[in-house]
């Protein structure tokens, strides 16, 4: 077996009432996102089941599982773009219930998606002020008027976007197409442009998808360092198990909607029940 680069500290994962585990570095701090008993169903099928996960104010975590295992709707569950059939969502302490999905991103939660959704027509650097827009301090006269404060802000914001594209080198790439920028690029912009609404906690769909080795290598150098820079948590779906294991510091398994397994990147490889699910072992006895 090839050896997996590691950019995960060895951080000790300390075990929470929850019945979760996160790093010791996060044990007193409230947990930047925490699910109680969380479910949906759809047409009878609980696509997800009784999801228990706390998650550390700076941890890197990773939520795998087969395909159709629920990890997506997770996610849409966390965003609010699915209403719970059951069960709560915490975030930095505060329910989710009765919020929208601008209500949810502005308590500090944002994504990327599986399927890369940029503003394909404009350029790189408008993307990332989209995400910016909520910073934006000038009152509606100062901007047709275009008042001092208007241009003060926006050069703020273009410094602020240059920033922010420098943590993967794309300031040079800031006036191009974005619908033109390579697949790998694309996904990098998504990630800068959801950690332009200053979230505290990044979900990413898939960073991987579709990128080759030395990108995927990258990605997950950048992974730690962004939350090395911005103190924040990161969770993120992959099928890229060399940047599942070699990046996340609490992983959590799926399978048919409920969690199978919690636990650090070694607990989960030597998980019966982990590589049942993957490889479809037979159960002794079973044909
Ligand atoms: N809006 C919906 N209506 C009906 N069924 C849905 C809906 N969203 C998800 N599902 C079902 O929920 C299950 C979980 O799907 P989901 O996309 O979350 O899986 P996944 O783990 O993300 O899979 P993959 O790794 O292939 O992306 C699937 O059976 C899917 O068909």
């Amino acid at each position: 077996m090839t050896e997996v680069k590691r950019h995960r500290s060895d951080t000790k994962m300390v075990p929470v009432p929850s019945h979760s585990i996160v790093p010791e570095r996060d044990i007193n701090e409230i947990p930047v996102l925490e699910t109680r008993h969380l479910g949906i169903e759809f047409g009878g099928l609980k696509a997800v089941d009784d999801f228990n996960i706390t998650i550390g104010k700076t941890e890197i975590a990773g939520l795998i599982g087969p395909n159709g295992a629920g990890k997506t709707t997770v996610f849409n569950l966390l965003t609010k773009v699915y209403e719970p059939t059951s069960g709560a969502v915490l975030i930095d302490g505060k329910d989710l219930h009765g919020m929208s999905i601008v209500q949810a991103s502005r308590l500090g939660i944002a994504r990327t998606f599986q399927n890369i959704r940029l503003f394909d027509k404009m350029t790189v650097e408008e993307n990332v002020r989209i995400g910016l827009h909520n910073q934006i301090k000038y009152d509606m006269f100062s901007g047709i008027l275009r008042l001092p404060r208007y241009w003060k802000q926006e050069k703020r914001q273009h410094e602020r976007a240059m920033e922010l594209l420098d943590i993967f080198g794309m300031q040079d790439l800031a006036d191009e197409v974005s619908g033109s920028l390579p697949y790998g690029a694309q996904r990098r912009l998504e990630i800068v442009r959801a950690l332009a609404t200053d979230p505290k906690l990044l979900l990413l769909d898939e960073p991987a998808a579709g990128m080759n080795p030395h990108e995927t290598e990258e990605l997950m150098e950048n992974i730690a360092k962004i939350r090395d820079q911005f103190q924040i948590a990161i969770l993120l779906i992959e099928h890229d198990m060399s940047l599942v294991m070699g990046v996340c510091e609490g992983i959590c398994v799926l399978n048919f909607g409920k969690i199978i397994a919690k636990g650090t990147a070694d607990e989960i490889q030597a998980n019966p029940d982990v590589i049942e699910a993957y490889l479809g072992k037979k159960r002794e006895g079973g044909k």
